[in-house]
């Protein structure tokens, strides 16, 4: 029997249908009806929908042309939740391209647009409970409380030490809260209303508001020109490539600024927010002064802030909206701009599903939205110089630093010579301990660097600092315990673990390492009157531990600032004069193609933080591979002459920016399933694969189990990063793994690990 509704379908065929992906945590997307009644339904709409006996919620992915099998078996909408699309059309259209790209299903990109918080109708209550406390409890009353009522003496105890005596429902606990409130307020101690929300994440922070500054001649050329790409209709990708301080976060100021002012909205892409305090203060104390707020999406929001921020930039009282590699998905709209600010770096990089590289998707929104894009570096990736380099993108210019102060000079220091009965011998050279010592003499500031990105696995020889590497890939090989041998990660070539340097007959070659931890104790040893902090992920753990580190470093509290490269990112301290690298080969050991360009990178960046005030600055790089490109082009901020020799050898090893290389990986709590699953996907690659697609044989990864998976892997490499992505997919699909195997595919992977 049909119902009335889907006789009426039947009759008019002219209905039209809505392909649409449900709420929940599988990838369920079906076909329902329009019914006649409701009007308006746009990709990108929330809507109701019956789910077997109950009602689902779900997006409309696209309206779909109305075909004679659909008529009788196709369910009805319910109901259209909100009129507007909850996703513009250049968002959706991003999606789509990225689920493709990416091979990963729309659903986790439409959940990256849409924040589960967003689409959640609680957080849209805009009031909530305000507990005040009135008068406190005499010494009596209080003896009898904790007796008999403890939750309400631990209320009243909890508003007494809060600032204004007062907090939330949610505060005190909550729901749960309220009871003994409500008795507390009967007995006159307390008072419970219901007030506005202000869900400000930035909420008793005070910003100085700044003013622009008068640009210099190259910042006042490069300002010129991306005003000129905002103005006009046919546009291209932007590198801003300026050297350390040269005044590139000016000229995104001052770009924005313009963007506003022209009624459109702007999009500033930062590296992790929690590493980056300083760049957030400087873009939050100018945009303090614009027309159009400026939204924060940190990764740390409540779901409540999410909500309000989301809502606000969506409905445009928010135009600015800065956040890391998931903002590039906020929902702005009329898109006057985006920049991308220190465009290399790793952290745009989405290591889990749906992995994604933010920088990427940025100069895609960009061309659908028909905004302007800024990528801004002193030190670009390669992928960006050859997209530059090929006329794609265009490059503007800051070779000198913004107010006249030189780079750095930097010193390299072969470890090899140093005498090895020293004190404080492969960490500390006696040249860097009397540069520091000069510095806390003369009240200045020293940043030191220790790299520890580095795997403790590789093999290096002290004497000569030889690399052990792959013969076919010139990567370093990594060192497996299990099967005592070398692998290289990315062909997956074996070899002995020598027993002697290859090179220099040296029988000291072995793994190397070692850790932060162990480096403050020395250097605490080294400098006991020296005021000294560590930053590394164990202690950026800690809550605001970062900021206020840095404040205090800022302030001048602290004289040495040692940390990971997390201390290398766009610090902008005019009192320091000297930066130390404890171990620049760190980086190079690792399996990683791009190891090289990352050490570059880490080095010119680190090294960029010295002198930035009116005192000239020095850099000491100790290093066991004194002749590394890296360190070479690195010690004459030579970012040009890297790019041309590593661009050479990509094209030579066929690495990209040449091919599109992605890695597949396959992990599985048993061993033996997981190698055998791997082989057999590898056979079935091998034989189904059309012949522009490479396979790696498999290898164990060079983390080879973690959290309690072993983990196997294969590098795929195509000039096509969509082939690879729809061939790879379909046989990982045809595979039907079991419940027990997971299978990644990473398209243009960073990580190799
Ligand atoms: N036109 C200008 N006149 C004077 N000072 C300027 C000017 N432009 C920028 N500055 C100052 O120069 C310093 C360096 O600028 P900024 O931090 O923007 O450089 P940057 O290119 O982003 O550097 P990095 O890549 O090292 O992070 C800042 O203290 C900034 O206030
Ligand atoms: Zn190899």
């Amino acid at each position: 029997m049909q119902t009335p509704q889907q006789q009426n379908l039947f009759d008019e065929p002219a209905v039209r249908a809505a392909r649409i992906l449900i709420d929940g945590a599988s990838d369920l997307v079906f076909d329902y009806a329009i019914p006649p009644g409701i009007e308006g339904i746009l990709p990108g709409c929330r809507v109701e929908i019956p789910l077997r006996h109950h009602t689902a919620t779900g997006t409309v992915l696209e309206i779909t042309e109305p075909q004679d099998t659909w008529a009788g078996s196709l369910k009805l909408i319910r109901r259209l939740i909100a009129p507007e699309p909850l996703i513009s059309a250049p968002l959706m259209e991003m999606a789509r391209w990225a689920s493709q790209y990416y091979a990963a299903p729309i659903e986790q990109f439409i959940r990256c647009i849409v924040p589960e918080p967003v689409r959640q109708e609680k957080h849209s209550e805009k009031t909530h409970k305000v507990v005040r406390l009135l008068a406190k409890p005499s010494q009596e009353d209080e003896t009898r409380l904790n007796k008999r009522a403890p939750r309400q003496a631990s209320i009243l105890h909890l508003l007494a030490e809060s600032p204004d005596r007062t907090l939330t429902l949610k505060e005190l606990g909550g729901t749960a809260a309220l009871t003994p409130c409500r008795a507390l307020e009967k007995q006159g101690y307390l008072t419970i209303t219901e007030e506005e929300q202000h869900r400000d994440p930035s909420a008793g922070e005070d910003y100085l508001p700044t003013s622009a500054l008068k640009l210099n001649e190259e910042q006042e050329q490069a300002l010129k020109a991306v005003v000129a790409d905002i103005e006009h209709a046919d546009k291209k990708p932007i590198l801003l490539q300026g050297v350390t301080g040269s005044g590139k976060t000016e000229v995104y100021l001052q770009a924005v600024e313009h963007t506003v002012r022209q009624g459109k909205s702007a999009l500033i892409l930062v590296p992790e927010i929690s590493l980056t305090p300083q760049t957030l203060q400087r873009f939050k104390s100018r945009f303090s002064s614009l027309p159009g707020s400026v939204a924060i999406l940190h990764s740390s929001l409540s779901d409540g802030e999410r909500f309000d921020e989301w809502h606000s930039i969506r409905e445009g009282t928010a135009r600015i909206a800065i956040g890391p590699r998931s903002a590039v998905f906020a929902p702005l709209r009329n898109l006057g701009l985006i920049i991308v600010d220190e465009e290399h770096d790793g952290s745009y990089k989405q290591e889990s599903a749906p992995r994604y590289q933010g920088r990427d998707l940025a100069v895609l929104r960009a061309k659908l939205e028909g905004a302007t894009v800024v990528l801004g570096s002193a030190t670009p990736s390669l992928e960006t110089l050859h997209n530059a380099r090929t006329g794609k993108y265009a490059t503007l210019r800051l070779d000198r630093r913004a107010d006249g102060q030189t780079l750095p000079l930097i010193r390299i220091l072969d470890m090899r010579t140093e005498a090895k009965d020293k004190k404080y011998a492969g960490v500390l050279s006696e040249r860097l301990r009397m540069a520091i010592d000069k510095r806390l003499a003369r009240g200045e500031q020293t940043i030191l660097l220790l790299n520890r990105r580095g795997f403790a696995r590789s093999l290096q020889c002290p004497d000569c600092g030889h690399n052990v590497t792959c013969a076919h890939c010139a990567l370093p090989l990594t060192y497996h315990i299990t099967e005592d041998r070398l692998i290289c990660h990315l062909c997956g070539y074996r070899a002995i673990v020598p027993r002697e340097c290859p090179e220099c007959r040296s029988s000291n070659i072995l793994l190397q390492g070692f850790g932060t931890q162990k480096v403050e104790a020395i250097l605490n040893r080294a400098f006991p009157q020296a005021r000294l902090q560590r930053i590394d992920a164990d202690i950026s753990r800690r809550k605001n531990a970062v900021r206020d580190i840095l404040g205090q470093f800022r302030a001048r509290k602290l004289d040495i600032l040692l940390g990971t490269q997390m201390i290398a990112k766009g610090l902008d301290f005019p009192g320091v004069t000297l930066v130390g690298v404890l171990n620049a080969d760190l980086g190079l050991c690792i399996p990683d193609l791009r190891a090289s360009e990352r050490t570059f990178q880490l080095l010119t960046q680190v090294a960029g933080r010295a002198g930035r005030g009116d005192l000239d600055g020095e850099v000491i790089i100790q290093t066991f591979t004194p002749h590394a490109a890296a360190i070479q082009f690195a010690r004459r901020h030579d970012t040009d002459g890297f790019a041309d020799q590593e661009l050479d050898l990509r094209r030579q090893f066929e690495h990209p920016p040449y091919v599109h290389l992605a890695v597949l990986t396959l992990r599985s709590t048993k061993e033996e399933l997981a190698e055998y699953s791997m082989h057999t996907l590898y056979r079935r690659l091998v034989k189904n694969l059309p012949p522009d697609i490479l396979v790696s044989e498999p290898a164990p990864a060079p983390i080879p189990k973690a959290y309690g998976q072993y983990r196997f892997q294969s590098t795929i490499k195509s000039h096509s990063a969509r082939r690879i992505a729809t061939c790879v997919s379909q046989e990982i699909a045809a595979m039907n793994a079991g419940d027990d195997i997971i299978i990644t595919l990473d398209i243009d992977a960073y990580s190799f690990m």
